[in-house]
Order: structure tokens, then sequence, then C-alpha cells
């Protein structure tokens, strides 16, 4: 193999647009991926498979006269989306997409990588092909299991999400905070079904749980200081059976959002008051689960970001924009509390959002990422 070009890219973006896979299940991303890899010229690359977590890839490149290990960081997850782009080369698996670009985060790994197997870096380069971004805190359950020991430890962490928002191939990027903390929110109402004449007999938790939501939208508002701020959104609810017997249990599920994990704390204080205050006024159980996982607030550090950002600035090549913190949710947050780094994003230039069923990133920023991220790469090594 020798230097992908930019078709070659695009190709791999859209045979893996084609296999996603949700969290802890991208296996045959993973057998994908390791093609690709092996296809390298393999001088000075060493490929790990962890055992603790079958479906993640490490990939060792060593310098020529390493001082540290720079680390990179993909995520390889789907999501699960009923793709609508109409494109060509959609989604093979029903109900499931790339709706967040990890399939672009992929190439960008496999691009960068592709260039120093052939130009053997200075330092020791690592490159993590990560499972499970969007739900089971993929990052940190490596992290726990001890994948990053010995000559697999980064001395310091980058990695990309993409920005539909932002034109194709721009960077973006900020001191401090980047992406919100967040924490899954599971609630389970536990009343008494009965006959829908009778209610008087049962205890509904479809009324109950329409009572919770409403006051659970009052805490933002309400209990939180508007300058900081946060966000609960309560994305999927599931009560009932049919229309004619009162429902005995109903579930909620969401995400809490906040730039701290002060506020994170706080929300989730307040949303247990909620829980109990309507567990005693409608006289059922109301069970909440919380669960932040390795979902904590991404912090960039603040001299790899300033050496990042000084980068990207100088380049005439590169539309860097310095962004605003997002309410995005990375378990990267997790990784860059146990190693220093830096989070950015690559523009993708879309009119649809992220985790939406028409996300079309421009393919065109495939490249400028994997242009501007070596560049950083390079110059961070000689310095
Ligand atoms: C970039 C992005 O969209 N990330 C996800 C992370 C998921 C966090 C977790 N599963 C949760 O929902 O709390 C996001 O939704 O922001």
């Amino acid at each position: 193999m020798t230097l992908l070009t930019e078709q070659d890219l695009i190709k791999i973006r859209r045979h893996l647009h084609q296999i996603p896979e949700l969290a802890l299940h991208e296996v045959q991303t993973h057998d994908y991926l390791l093609q690709v890899i092996e296809s390298f010229k393999q001088y000075y690359l060493e490929i790990r498979v962890p055992e603790q977590s079958p479906t993640a890839i490490l990939v060792l490149v060593k310098g020529k006269k390493p001082r540290r290990t720079i680390g990179y960081r993909t995520d390889i997850d789907a999501l699960p989306v009923e793709e609508k782009t109409g494109l060509p080369f959609s989604s093979k698996h029903p109900g499931v997409m790339h709706a967040c670009g990890h399939d672009v985060h992929m190439t960008v790994a496999l691009g960068l990588l592709n260039y120093f197997s052939e130009n053997q870096p200075q330092d020791n380069l690592l490159f993590f092909f990560q499972p499970a971004e969007e739900s089971e805190s993929g990052g940190k359950q490596a992290y726990e299991k001890g994948i990053f020991e010995d000559k697999w430890k980064p001395d310091e962490f980058y990695g990309l999400h993409d920005n539909p928002a932002l034109l194709a191939g721009a960077i973006g990027c900020r001191m401090g905070t980047l992406f919100a903390g967040t924490t899954e929110v599971n609630i389970d109402l536990i009343g008494k079904s009965g006959h829908a004449a009778f209610p008087q007999n049962a205890n509904d938790t479809v009324v109950a749980m329409a009572s919770l939501i409403m006051q659970i939208q009052t805490i933002i508002s309400r209990s939180i200081d508007p300058i900081q701020s946060g966000v609960i959104t309560l994305g999927k609810v599931d009560a009932g059976t049919i229309r004619n017997v009162i429902a005995g249990h109903a579930r909620i599920e969401g995400t809490i959002r906040g730039l701290t994990q002060k506020m994170i704390l706080n929300i989730d204080h307040r949303l247990q008051d909620v829980c109990d205050g309507v567990a005693r006024s409608f006289n059922m159980d109301v069970k909440l689960n919380l669960n932040q996982g390795g979902y904590w607030p991404v912090e960039n550090n603040p001299d790899l970001t300033r050496s990042f950002i000084k980068y990207m600035k100088k380049q005439p090549d590169v539309n860097f924009i310095e962004t605003e913190p997002a309410m995005t949710g990375e378990d990267f947050g997790y990784l860059l509390a146990k190693f220093p780094g830096v989070m950015f994003w690559l523009g993708v230039n879309d009119d649809s959002q992220l985790h939406s069923a028409t996300l079309t990133p421009d393919e065109k920023s495939i490249q400028r990422g994997v242009d501007a991220i070596k560049g950083f790469l390079i110059y961070r090594m000689e310095n």
C-alpha cells in the first residue's frame, strides 16, 4: 500500500457508512478497520486488539527518536437511527446509521495512520479506535480495563468531532471546556393497571408521567442560574399496551447536560426531588436511575490547546474558528481527565444536525482534516 488518495479515503468512508453498528457491537466495522490497517506498510506499526475490549483497536506507530507517545482517538460506533439520506451508499443495517459522523472520524484517523505508516514520525503515535461513544462509555471502559498500559499509554491525547455547522474542513476549538458533561436518565413509574372505565381502582402512570415531564422541564428554568444553564432532554417515553387499559408502568429515558460537573450534580439532585414529589402526590413508586458513566465535561488542556490553536491559526490552508462550548457530550471527556489533550471540531458543512436521519457530511472535509491534523502532529513532534 502507498499513500491513500482523497478518492481512496472517500471509498473507505462510504464503506464504513454502509456498515454502522451500535455500541460494543462494532464487529464488521472492527474487521474492516483491521483489514485496511493491515494493508498499510507495517515496518514500524504494532497492532493490538485488546482482549478486554474486543472491538477496539490500538495501533502504535514507532517513532524515529521518540520523546513521547502522542495519542489520537477516533470513535467507531453508530446510532439507532433509520437513515433517510437517500444516498446510494446508505446504511445496509436497518435502523442503524452513522448519524453522528463517526464514519468520517474513522476515515480521518485511517488517513493519518496511513500517512505515518509511510513517513515514520519522530515521536511514537498511538491510534485508538474506540468502541461505544454514543452509549456505554467506551472510553472509560477501555481505561478501567487497563488497555492504556506500558507502551500503550499516551502522554497526550487528541480527538475530533465533526460539526455540520462549520464549513467543510474547518477546524474549531477553544481553551477550556469544549463539550458538556452528560448523565443518562432512566425513570420508571410503577402504578396499578386496570380497566379504562374504572380509574378509581387503578393508579394511572400515564397521567403521573405527564405531570412528571412538565415538572422536570421547570428545573432548568427555575432552579438553575440562567447565566450558567444546562439542558434536560427526555427523548423517549413508553407506557401502556392498548387504549382501554390504564397503564400500570411507564418509563422515561433522557439525558442531562451541563458545562461543569457541579452543574450536572445540581441538576441530578433536583431531578431526584421532583421524582420524589411526584411519587408522593400520585402515591406510586417513581424509580430514578442516573448514569454518568464516562461522559464528563470535555476539558481541553491549557498548554496543549494553546499550542494547537496557535498552529492552526497560522496555517494559510486551515480555516480555524474559535468556537463556543457545546452541550453535546463525549466520553473523550473521561480520557482527557486521565491524559492531557485536546478535542476539536472538524467542519463537515451540512444543513442537518448531528443525530439526524439526513446527516450528510461533505466528504471534502476528510482530506482537509487529514492535512490539518497531520501538519499539527508533525509540528508537535518538532516542539
Ligand atoms: C457528540 C454527541 O452527540 N455525543 C453524544 C454522547 C452521548 C452521551 C450519553 N449517551 C447521554 O445521552 O447522556 C450526545 O448525545 O451528546
